[in-house]
């Protein structure tokens, strides 16, 4: 790893772990009642936050600001569902105490989001927690995924297939380093954002659903998935 590519990785860490969620966002999922209501106010805030966190810590990918306007719009609308379950999946798998696990597990299976979608969605946070990924793994392939140069409406896509290729070199080299007795590793983790592509389905179902029955978002997270 050079010393350009050290000093990247640790720009995009410190980004990764300046921008957590709020604890009393966290606070709250322990203390609200349980009704059906409450629990979806709660995701909603929980959703809200980690769209404001993805905000910051996409503005500090070395480089992103200096892409096109609209692009970097396009970027994050065409990757906030899967940053956001890539967050909330190692928030998940590692960063919560024990306790708070199961009660996040418990509103969420208990807010209006549909069966079909939950096993996808505590699949994938499983398969991230089997990973056990150090925290340059999931700043680095939080940025892989922002940068992916196939969204929808990206018009300079060259330009965000440098800097993703720029992470993922980094990250390949970072995976032999960490994983030596598993080559197969950096593989693994790309695997990772294929099965995160597939939830972005099921949250647009799920989404529909909500406001279907008339569930209220915040003004950001209509933003940000145009609904
Ligand atoms: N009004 C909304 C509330 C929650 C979401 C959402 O995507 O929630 C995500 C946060 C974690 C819990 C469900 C998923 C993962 C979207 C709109």
């Amino acid at each position: 790893i050079t010393k350009e590519q050290q000093a990247l990785m640790r720009v995009i860490v410190e980004a990764y772990n300046r921008h957590q969620i709020p604890q009393d966002v966290a606070k709250k999922l322990l203390q609200e009642q349980y009704s059906a209501e409450e629990n979806f106010l709660l995701l909603t805030e929980m959703a809200t936050s980690q769209v404001q966190v993805l905000v910051e810590f996409t503005k500090n990918i070395p480089g992103f600001l200096s892409l096109d306007h609209e692009d970097q719009i396009a970027l994050l609308k065409g990757s906030a569902v899967e940053a956001m379950f890539l967050r909330s999946a190692q928030v998940f798998s590692r960063k919560m105490p024990n306790g708070h696990i199961e009660v996040l597990e418990e509103r969420i299976r208990k807010s209006g989001i549909s069966e079909e979608f939950m096993t996808p969605m505590f699949n994938f946070y499983r398969s991230i927690g089997e990973l056990h990924m150090v925290q340059e793994e999931q700043a680095l392939l939080t940025a892989i995924t922002i940068l992916t140069p196939d969204r929808p409406y990206v018009k300079d896509q060259q330009a965000v297939e440098r800097l993703q290729e720029q992470m993922l070199d980094v990250l390949r080299k970072l995976c032999t380093l960490q994983h030596p007795q598993e080559p197969q590793y950096f593989a693994r983790l790309l695997g990772r954002l294929t099965e995160l592509r597939t939830l972005n389905h099921y949250h647009a179902e799920m989404l529909t659903s909500w406001r279907m029955n008339d569930h209220k978002f915040t003004p950001l997270l209509c933003e940000i998935w145009d609904v």
